[in-house]
C-alpha cells in the first residue's frame, strides 16, 4: 500500500520536474536557483535540526509518540547508541557539516576559474558545478543518521533534489526521519521514502541521475548493477576490516585506550572501527591487559548496565557475532545475552588468519588479536586482503608510519588514533575497491554531487591565431600547436593581457612569413621549429625564455 501511494507520490513528482523542464528551464535549475537564493541559504536545514532537536526532543521528552521506551531507544529502537552519544558521534559532525555547507556555499558553487595553455590565453575558461538532478541516497543502520543526512546536506548544497531511503533495521529511526525531515525540508523536493528491500529494489528501477549508497558490499554490487541498467553513477560508501597495526615501539597504554575506544564505541558496529590487532606476540599480553584496563574505564566492571555501552542491533546480528567466536581463544569479556543483543566488549588472543573471525568484517564488539613479526609481515598481510575503509597504525616511530602509508593503500590512513578521522570535514571520507568508491563529507560531498562542467568561452576575433589547427595539417602548423597547446600559463591578468598582445603580434606575423615562404617552397618542406621561426625572424629570445 505504501509502495503504490510511494510511486504516485513519485510519479507526480517527476511529473512536475517535467513539467518545469517543458518550460525550458532545467528542473535542478529551479532546485539550485531556490535553494541558492541568499534567503533559503540560511534555511538550508532548521536550526533545530542542526542541534539535534529530532532525538532530544523525540526521544527524550515524547518517547510514548513512537510506542518505545526511553531504554528500547537507547538500546536497539533508535539507534544502538546511547541518547548522549548519538548526538556526539552522529548529529554533532551533522551540525558541522551544514555550518560549514552554509557558509561556503557560494564559494564552492562560484565558477572555478583553471589554468591556461597558449591556444586559449584569451579565453574565459573555468569548471562550473552544475546540480546532477535527482540523487537516491539509501543509508544503513548503524550510524543512520550521519550516513543518511549526510549525503543529504551534500545533495541539497550541489542544488539537487533528493529521494531519502533510509534503512529499514532502524525501523524506528526510519519512522522518525519519514515524520520529521518533511517539518524542515520541502518534502516536494526531498521526500522520504521508509521500507525494506522490496521498496528499495522498487526504487532502483526508477532512473535517478545519482544513487548515494552506504551499506555493505554484496548489496553494493546489486545497487551497481540496477544503476548500470540507466547509467547512474554511484557512490558506495562500503565497509570490510580494517586492520590495526601496534608497533612494539609506541605508548602501549595509549594506543590500546585509543583502540578500544575505536572497537567498542557502538559496539564495534562502526564502518571505521578498527577490526582486528596486528603485533608482535612479545606485545600481545601487554595489549590485552591495556585493553582491559580501558574497557573498565569506559564501561564500568559490568558493560551491561553501563548507559554508554551499546547493543547489537538485532538477533541476526547477533547470531553472526557469536558464531564468529566459535575457533578462538577468548582473553577478555566474551559473556553475551541474546534475549537482549548484548556482547561483552571482548578481545580474542593468538588469532590465527583462517579463524571464523577473521573471514568477513566483525561489526561488532569483539577484538582479534594475530601475531606479526613485525612491519614488513604486517603489510604483507594487510595487502592479501581486501583494500580496507581505514588503517590504523600505532608507532611512536614516523618511519614505520611513512612506510604502512607507502606500502599500502585504504580508504584513508590514521596514525596513532582511532575513527576521527570521519569527523575532518576537509579530508574526503570514502574507499578504494571493496571498500567503495567515490567519497564525500564537506566541499567532497558538493564535488560529488554535481557535474563539474568544463566551460571554455572564446570570442569570434583572432582568428589568425586558428589557423595552426586549420587543414591542411602541416608538420609546421603542427609545430606550432605543439608550443601553443601544451605551453600553461599561470599569469595575472595584467601578463595575460601583455603577453597575449604580443602573442597575436608574433603568431601574426610569423604565419604571414611562413605563408609567403610556403609559396615558394614545396608543400612538406623542411620542418622549422617554431621557436626556430620566432627567433629568426623576430629575435624574441625573451619571450621564448619565458614560455
Ligand atoms: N563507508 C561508510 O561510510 C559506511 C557507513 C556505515 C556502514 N557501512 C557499512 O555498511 C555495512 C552495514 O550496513 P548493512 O549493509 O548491514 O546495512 P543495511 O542492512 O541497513 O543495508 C543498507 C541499505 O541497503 C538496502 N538493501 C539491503 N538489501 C538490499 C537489496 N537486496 N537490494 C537493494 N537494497 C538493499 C537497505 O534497504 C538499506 O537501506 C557494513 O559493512 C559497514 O561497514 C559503511
Ligand atoms: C567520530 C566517529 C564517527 C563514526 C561514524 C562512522 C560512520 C560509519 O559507520
Amino acid at each position: 500500500k505504501q509502495l503504490v501511494s510511494y510511486e504516485q507520490q513519485l510519479i507526480k513528482y517527476f511529473q512536475k520536474m517535467r513539467s518545469i523542464k517543458d518550460n525550458s528551464k532545467s528542473k535542478s535549475r529551479i532546485v539550485l536557483n531556490i535553494l541558492r537564493s541568499s534567503q533559503r541559504k540560511g534555511l538550508l536545514f532548521d536550526y533545530n535540526l542542526k542541534t539535534g532537536f529530532i532525538l532530544n526532543y523525540t526521544v527524550k521528552k515524547d518517547p510514548q509518540k513512537y510506542n518505545i521506551s526511553h531504554e528500547q531507544a537507547q538500546r536497539y529502537s533508535l539507534h544502538p547508541q546511547s541518547v548522549v552519544g548519538t548526538q556526539l558521534y552522529e548529529t554533532l559532525g551533522l551540525e558541522g557539516e551544514i555550518g560549514l555547507a552554509i557558509k561556503k556555499l557560494k564559494e564552492w558553487a562560484a565558477p572555478r576559474p583553471v589554468e591556461k595553455n597558449l591556444m586559449t590565453i584569451s579565453d574565459t575558461v573555468y569548471i562550473k558545478p552544475e546540480p546532477l538532478g535527482v540523487v537516491l541516497i539509501i543509508g544503513a543502520w548503524n550510524y543512520p543518521w550521519a550516513v543518511t543526512i549526510q549525503p543529504l546536506i551534500g545533495a541539497i548544497a550541489a542544488g539537487n533534489a533528493a529521494v531519502v531511503k533510509p534503512s529499514e533495521v532502524c525501523v524506528h529511526t526510519a519512522k522518525v526521519m519519514e515524520d520529521l525531515l518533511p517539518l524542515y525540508i520541502d518534502k516536494e523536493l526531498y521526500p522520504v521514502v521508509t521500507g525494506g528491500v522490496s521498496e528499495t529494489q522498487e526504487l532502483l528501477r526508477q532512473r535517478f541521475d545519482h544513487i548515494f549508497y552506504t551499506g555493505n558490499s554484496v548489496v553494493g554490487k546489486l545497487i551497481m548493477e540496477a544503476a548500470a541498467k540507466h547509467l547512474t553513477p554511484v557512490t558506495l560508501e562500503l565497509g570490510g576490516k580494517s586492520p590495526c597495526y601496534i608497533d612494539r615501539n609506541c605508548d602501549i597504554s595509549i594506543a590500546c585506550r585509543r583502540v578500544a575506544w575505536g572497537k567498542y564505541t557502538n559496539c564495534g558496529q562502526t564502518c571505521i572501527a578498527p577490526d582486528y590487532i596486528l603485533c608482535d606476540p612479545s606485545i600481545q599480553d601487554r595489549v590485552i591487559e591495556e585493553v582491559k584496563k580501558a574497557i573498565k574505564e569506559f564501561y564500568t566492571d559490568n558493560p551491561k548496565t553501563c548507559p554508554d555501552y551499546g547493543r547489537i542491533i538485532n538477533q541476526r546480528h547477533f547470531k553472526r557475532i557469536i558464531n564468529m567466536l566459535e575457533d578462538s581463544t577468548i582473553a577478555v569479556g566474551g559473556d553475551n545475552d541474546e534475549s537482549d543483543c548484548y556482547i561483552a566488549p571482548t578481545v580474542l588472543r593468538d588469532v590465527k588468519p583462517e579463524a571464523k573471525v577473521m573471514q568477513e568484517e566483525i561489526f561488532g564488539p569483539l577484538l582479534p588479536i594475530l601475531s606479526v613479526s613485525g612491519l614488513d609481515e604486517a603489510i604483507k598481510f594487510i595487502n592479501k586482503g581486501e583494500k580496507p575503509l581505514a588503517l590504523y597504525v600505532f608507532s611512536s616511530d614516523n618511519k614505520v608510519i611513512t612506510r604502512m602509508a607507502d606500502d599500502t593503500s585504504s580508504g584513508g590512513l590514521l596514525a596513532n588514533d582511532c575513527l576521527v578521522h570521519f569527523s575532518v570535514n576537509s579530508l574526503p571520507f570514502g574507499g578504494v575497491g571493496n571498500s567503495g568508491m567515490g567519497c564525500y563529507h564537506g566541499k567532497y560531498s558538493f564535488d560529488q554531487l554535481s557535474h563539474l562542467r568544463g566551460c571554455l568561452i572564446k570570442q569570434l576575433n583572432m582568428e589568425g591565431v586558428n589557423s595552426m589547427r586549420y587543414p591542411p595539417h602541416t608538420p609546421k602548423k603542427l609545430g606550432w600547436a605543439r608550443f601553443f597547446i601544451l605551453q600553461n600559463v599561470d599569469l595575472g591578468w595584467v601578463g595575460r593581457m601583455v603577453l597575449l598582445a604580443v602573442l597575436a603580434v608574433v603568431a601574426a606575423v610569423v604565419l604571414k612569413v611562413s605563408r609567403r615562404r610556403e609559396k615558394h617552397s614545396p608543400r612538406d618542406g623542411n620542418h622549422q621549429r617554431p621557436q626556430d621561426i620566432l627567433s629568426r625572424h623576430l629575435c624574441h629570445d625573451t619571450i621564448l625564455l619565458q614560455f
